[in-house]
C-alpha cells in the first residue's frame, strides 16, 4: 500500500507548487492509472512514490507518503527512508528506458542493482533468470543492450526494477518512445505483473490502455486530483477530460456523441447500440 497524505511539492525556482494538497491511497495489488494534461504533475506524482522526491530531488515538500510492505506489515515514511531501501518495495521504470540502461550486457544489466543490494550470487542469478523470462528476454543474456529494439529496452528496464521484487511498481509513460508493436509487448508484461501481485501505478498519455484495464484512475490537473474512480466512473465525466486535454478513448466520444453509456473500448461498441434497441 501507499497513500499519500496531503502532499505539497514546487520544485525549486517554480513559482507554483507541481502538486497540490494530493491525498491518495494505492492498494496492494491494485492498478491505478494515472491521467491528466501535460504538466498536470504526473511524473512528479510517480518520483514522490519512491522517495525520489523529496530525497533526490529536492523542493519544497509538505505532507506524506507512506509505503508499507505487504510482506512485513512494517510502514515507511519516504521522508525519513533512504531511495535505496524505497527502491526495493516501489520499483520505478521511466519513459526513456535508454536513461535506465548503462551495463555492456543484458545479464549485466539485470545484476547489477542486485549486486549493489550485495545479495549472493546465486540468489542474483536466479532473479535474472526469472525477470528476463517475465519479461520474455530470456536467451538474450549476452547481448549489448543498445542493441536491443525500443520494447527489448523498456523491457530490460522493467526486468532490472522487478529484478528487485519490489511489491510496487511505478511506471511513468513506459510505452511513449515505442512503436505499437513494442507498445503491446510493454504492456502485455505490465497486465501480467498486475495479475501476478504487484502493485501497478502507471502514468500514460494515450489512455485506452488504463481505460481498458486500471482499476481505477486517478485524474490530475494543475497538480491537484481532481477525479477518480473506476474507468467506468470516470468514463461517465469525460465531456471534463477533453476540456482539460486528456486524450480519451474515440470508442468513450463516439459512444457519448452517439447518446450511448460510454463504450471504454471499441470491443464494447456493439454492446452498447444493442443495449440502446
Ligand atoms: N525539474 C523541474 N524543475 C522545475 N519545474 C519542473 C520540473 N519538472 C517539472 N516541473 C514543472 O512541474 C509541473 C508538473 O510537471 P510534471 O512533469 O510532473 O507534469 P506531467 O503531467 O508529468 O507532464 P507531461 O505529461 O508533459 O510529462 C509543470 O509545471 C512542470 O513545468
Amino acid at each position: 500500500m501507499i497513500e499519500l497524505r496531503d502532499v505539497t511539492f514546487r520544485y525549486p525556482r517554480s513559482k507554483n507548487p507541481a502538486l497540490m494538497d494530493v491525498s491518495l491511497k494505492i492498494g496492494d495489488g491494485e492498478f491505478v492509472g494515472i491521467l491528466g494534461p501535460s504538466g498536470s504533475g504526473k511524473s512528479t506524482l510517480a518520483l514522490t512514490l519512491n522517495g525520489i522526491i523529496p530525497n533526490s530531488i529536492r523542493g519544497a515538500f509538505s505532507g506524506e507518503v507512506i509505503v508499507r510492505d505487504p510482506k512485513t506489515g512494517k510502514t515507511f515514511k519516504t521522508t525519513e527512508t533512504p531511495v535505496s531501501k524505497l527502491s526495493t518495495l516501489v520499483g520505478l521504470v521511466l519513459q526513456n528506458p535508454e536513461s535506465q540502461l548503462f551495463n555492456m550486457t543484458v545479464e549485466d544489466e539485470v545484476a547489477f542493482a542486485l549486486e549493489n543490494l550485495g545479495l549472493p550470487r546465486e540468489e542474483i542469478a536466479e532473479r535474472v533468470e526469472w525477470a528476463l523470462k517475465v519479461v520474455g528476454l530470456g536467451g538474450l543474456e549476452n547481448e549489448f543492450p543498445p542493441n536491443l529494439s525500443g520494447g527489448e529496452k523498456q523491457r530490460l528496464a522493467i526486468a532490472s526494477v522487478i529484478a528487485m521484487k519490489p511489491s510496487h511498481l511505478i511506471l511513468d509513460e513506459p510505452t511513449s518512445q515505442l512503436d505499437p508493436k513494442g507498445k503491446r509487448e510493454v504492456l502485455r508484461v505490465v497486465e501480467e505483473l498486475n495479475r501476478a501481485g504487484t502493485t501497478v501505478v502507471m502514468v500514460e498519455h494515450d489512455s485506452r490502455f488504463l481505460f481498458r484495464k486500471a482499476d481505477r484512475l486517478v485524474v490530475l490537473n494543475g497538480g491537484r486530483v481532481i477525479l477518480q474512480g473506476t474507468p467506468r466512473e470516470v468514463a461517465e465525466r469525460v465531456e471534463e477530460l477533453v476540456e482539460i486535454g486528456v486524450k480519451v478513448p474515440h470508442s468513450l466520444l463516439l459512444s457519448r456523441a452517439l447518446g450511448l453509456p460510454p463504450a471504454l473500448s471499441p470491443q464494447e461498441f456493439p454492446s452498447r447500440v444493442a443495449r440502446r434497441d
